[in-house]
């Protein structure tokens, strides 16, 4: 039984650019007068066609998708409910949710099977982050489902919903959107508690919001809302706020392509700039990149990446992920910024002042075109105000409900 979405007056959505969208099985599969089992699009077909329309807005959705135990089971009759064979069901049903999602899709759908050891491990982090940043530039829908044949922990856990904030964090998301089979989050569960009420906004997840939503998940999903708000509080210390909704009601689905929620909303903890830009400032530097005018100009004025040619000197050494600061060419000390470098200092050494479609060429593999990427970089400016450039592009991006950083780069104060 699920209860009403109606439950849930209307609220506006937080401005967004780029959202992470988790669907859980309770959505795919395991309806009471579906024959042969298997996926079923009766609300898939709803959350593509959201999809759809915020690309047709110019937003980005990465999408992380449960449904492949319940795909594997309808490929092969085992009963029980045991680990392995659970991990054996996803292998099993793995290649029908790719497939399932692609007939949903009229761009390119990729499969991205992580765990939250991958996003643990410093390198695998950053090699999964420029993947799926490259994913979103070639206008492709990436689908996550987490490595469950490797996943022992996450399977037992069902953690699909803190992998999903993990994903939000990664991709730089403001917004992480939670699908399922019930309105939103009630005070308590809503199927065995008759005085259960909705619950419209969560400013933060207390203790006692978990233990209401610790009752347990429905037949099919792992997690319950437990999971779902320990996600969201995750996703709120990341600056990144949490829509939960009924992805089995029409009008709630559609909705939310106008900006507006019938759910629960829990609100970001700080402003993800803010949050990313503290750490940033404050992270200890291994190293500093000496940058000629032409580039320190095009990071102040066009919030652009810095670019190999623009390097003139490597000093330190770092690895990379590390922090560096960025010095003007010359003797002068000043720091005109700090950022995360996507290459180490021996091969930002070879490939300084050169361009970008050399990196290939000159070490024999490339992370990407840049050194440090616009979304990993924050200028000190002597002047704390930004540009007039800065200041027109921030406001057509707050227009836009979008971050400033995805369209300039952040001045420190
Ligand atoms: N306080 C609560 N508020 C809302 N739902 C709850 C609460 N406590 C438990 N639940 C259960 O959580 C279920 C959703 O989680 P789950 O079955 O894991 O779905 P999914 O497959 O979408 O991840 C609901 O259908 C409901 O039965
Ligand atoms: N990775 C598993 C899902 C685990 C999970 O979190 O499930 P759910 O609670 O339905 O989101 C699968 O694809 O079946």
């Amino acid at each position: 039984m699920t209860a009403p979405a109606k439950d849930f007056a209307a609220q506006p959505l937080p401005p967004w650019r780029r959202a992470v969208l988790k669907v859980g099985s309770s959505l795919l599969a395991g309806f009471a007068d579906q024959s042969g089992g298997g996926l079923d699009p009766r609300y898939a077909a709803g959350l593509a066609r959201f999809i759809e329309q915020a690309r047709a807005q110019q937003r980005e959705v990465v999408l992380v998708s449960s449904g492949a135990v319940a795909a594997g089971r309808s490929r092969i009759d085992a009963g029980g409910n045991g680990l392995v064979l659970r991990q054996a069901l996803a292998a099993l049903g793995q290649a029908s949710l790719i497939a399932f999602w692609q007939q949903l899709s009229s761009v390119p759908v990729a499969q991205v099977l992580l765990t939250h050891d991958d996003l643990r491990n410093r390198r695998r982090y950053l090699n999964a982050r420029a993947s799926l940043r490259e994913l979103l530039r070639l206008g492709a829908l990436p689908v996550i489902n987490e490595n469950d044949t490797v996943a022992v922990d996450e399977l037992k856990l069902g953690d699909n919903d803190n992998l999903a904030a993990a994903v939000a964090s990664l991709v730089d998301a403001d917004l992480l959107l939670i699908a399922t089979d019930i309105g939103g989050l009630y005070s308590g569960h809503p199927q065995r508690d008759p005085g259960a009420k909705p619950i419209a906004k969560v400013a933060a997840v207390t203790p006692e919001l978990l233990q209401a939503a610790s009752g347990g998940a429905g037949a099919l999903g792992t997690g319950g809302m437990r999971t779902k708000l320990e996600a969201a509080a995750k996703a709120a210390t990341a600056g990144v706020a949490t829509a939960l909704f009924c992805g089995r009601d029409a009008e709630v689905v559609a909705a939310l392509a106008g900006g507006t929620l019938h759910g629960t909303l829990v609100a970001a903890r700080s402003d993800r700039l803010r949050a990313r830009k503290q750490w940033l400032r404050h992270a200890p530097a291994s190293g500093c990149l000496r940058i000629d005018a032409g580039a320190a100009a095009a990071l102040h004025q066009r919030g652009a990446s810095l670019l190999p040619g623009g390097v003139v000197a490597v000093e330190g050494e770092f690895r990379r992920g590390d922090v560096v600061e960025l010095r003007a060419a010359g003797e002068g000390d000043e720091v005109l910024g700090r950022g995360l470098v996507q290459y180490n200092s021996v091969e930002v050494g070879r490939i300084k002042g050169r361009h970008s479609r050399e990196i290939e060429a000159l070490i024999g593999f490339g992370y990407g075109e840049s050194v440090v990427h616009r979304d990993d970089l924050v200028l000190v400016g002597n002047d704390a105000a930004p540009s007039p450039a800065q200041a027109a592009a921030d406001t057509a991006a707050d227009a836009i409900g979008a971050s400033p950083q995805s369209q300039s780069n952040e001045v420190l104060p």
